[in-house]
């Protein structure tokens, strides 16, 4: 685990502001830090503390540190919402190999439901906005990294077939570079326009627009968007598809079977179609109430990895994305979000992203491969989720 020092407790302040206008639009281009959705949302920059940590402890790991950070700290928090107060943006890594991250910003500039604020963490310093810069000379690979990926989705489908695992699902990775350093926030901003009903994210270079919250927790109330089978279009043979329905299942079992470690009363919507610009989704929204007073993390750690993007059975599931991925997936399909003081927050899985690195970027698509699934079809699939931050690169 490292840790920036923390030589003396953190001193925040949170106030009330008048409309900031549009969020994205107030970062800077080193760092920048966001969960934002229509509008409302928290950016973040500048850093007052962070954690790195690594392995299966990781989610214990960062509750543990962020319940000594918070229980330390000087707080002046005149606003009193989820969000306000001392918040930490968090980007947890797909598996126990990957770094996951928790920042602490020297700013938060925060909306939620007409209401703003900012909240500053000692006194940080003016920060330099630069115009936002658009992608130069975004280079794509020669050759199809989708080819080689779609032996790997019919070797699923046999080990599947012989009765070795219900389902997996299987990233493919593609790397671009650009002539530049990339700038996050052309991604950022591009994505919020094109997906306006996502979750659009930005925590230590990992630049997304996700539809999927994995958890969402305000005071004991948890809720959740599971998503599980994917079409082009046509939301209403989503519904009929009994290989997408039994897919999706796996995906919000799954994710029932997590809440039950820690919460009552758990209710499941009928499951719907969700329409996204490049692709439609079988939906099912859960909720439940916190009866063992679980926090955000700690809830994140029971869950991940749901069905949505690990499989079933979970371990063969897992082994089997380590036998055919040629990369860890980092912090790709991992819980991203916010967390506050209070256990209150915000994780995402962290989907329909790139890993921004100077001019290069690193992005995933992945399919829930099961049974019944065609190679030819969720190679198709692929490339329609790995489209957002395609076009984003201008592509
Ligand atoms: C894994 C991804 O998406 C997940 C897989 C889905 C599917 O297989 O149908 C649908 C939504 C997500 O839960 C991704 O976008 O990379």
């Amino acid at each position: 685990m490292t840790t920036a020092p923390l030589p003396e407790p953190l001193v925040a302040r949170t106030e009330a502001v008048a409309d900031p206008g549009a969020l994205l639009a107030t970062l800077p281009e080193h760092g920048p830090l966001a969960w934002v959705r229509e509008e409302d949302g928290l950016v973040g920059w500048g850093e007052a503390a962070r954690l790195v940590v690594r392995g299966a402890g990781r989610f214990l790991e960062a509750e543990q540190w962020w319940q000594g950070v918070t229980a330390d700290a000087v707080v002046d928090d005149a606003v009193g919402l989820p969000g306000t107060g001392l918040v930490a943006f968090a980007s947890l890594a797909f598996s126990d190999e990957g770094d996951s991250v928790l920042v602490v910003p020297e700013v938060v500039l925060g909306r939620r439901g007409g209401r703003a604020w900012v909240t500053r963490v000692g006194a940080p310093g003016p920060s330099v906005r630069t115009p936002v810069r658009e992608p130069v000379g975004v280079r794509w690979p020669d050759e199809d990294p989708l080819g080689r990926w779609r032996g790997a989705v019919q070797w699923a489908t046999n080990a599947i077939s012989r009765g070795e695992l219900d389902k997996v699902v299987l990233a493919v990775e593609v790397l671009a570079t650009a002539a530049e350093d990339l700038d996050p926030r052309w991604l950022l901003q591009r994505l919020a326009a094109d997906y306006p009903s996502t979750w659009t994210y930005a925590v230590e270079g990992l630049v997304g627009a996700t539809p999927e919250l994995l958890v969402r927790r305000l005071g004991e109330e948890v809720e959740s968007r599971v998503l599980a089978g994917t079409a082009r279009r046509g939301g209403a043979d989503l519904l009929r598809s009994e290989k997408d329905r039994a897919e999706h299942a796996y995906a919000v079992d799954s994710l029932v079977a997590g809440f039950s470690a820690h919460c009552k009363e758990i209710s499941t919507s009928e499951p719907f179609v969700l329409e996204l610009p490049n692709v439609v989704h079988l939906a099912t929204d859960v909720r439940a109430r916190v009866a063992d007073g679980a926090s955000l993390l700690s809830l994140a750690g029971a869950l991940h990895p749901t069905a949505a993007v690990g499989g079933t059975p979970t371990r063969t599931a897992l082994r089997a994305i380590r036998r055919l991925e040629p990369h860890d997936r980092g912090r790709y399909a991992g819980p991203v979000g916010w967390v506050d003081a209070a256990g209150n927050g915000e994780l995402g899985l962290a989907l329909r992203c790139a890993q921004l690195d100077g001019p290069t970027a690193r992005l995933w698509a992945g399919c829930g491969i099961v049974v019944d699934s065609d190679p030819e079809a969720e190679v198709a699939e692929a490339q329609a989720k790995l489209e957002p931050v395609r076009r984003a690169l201008g592509s």
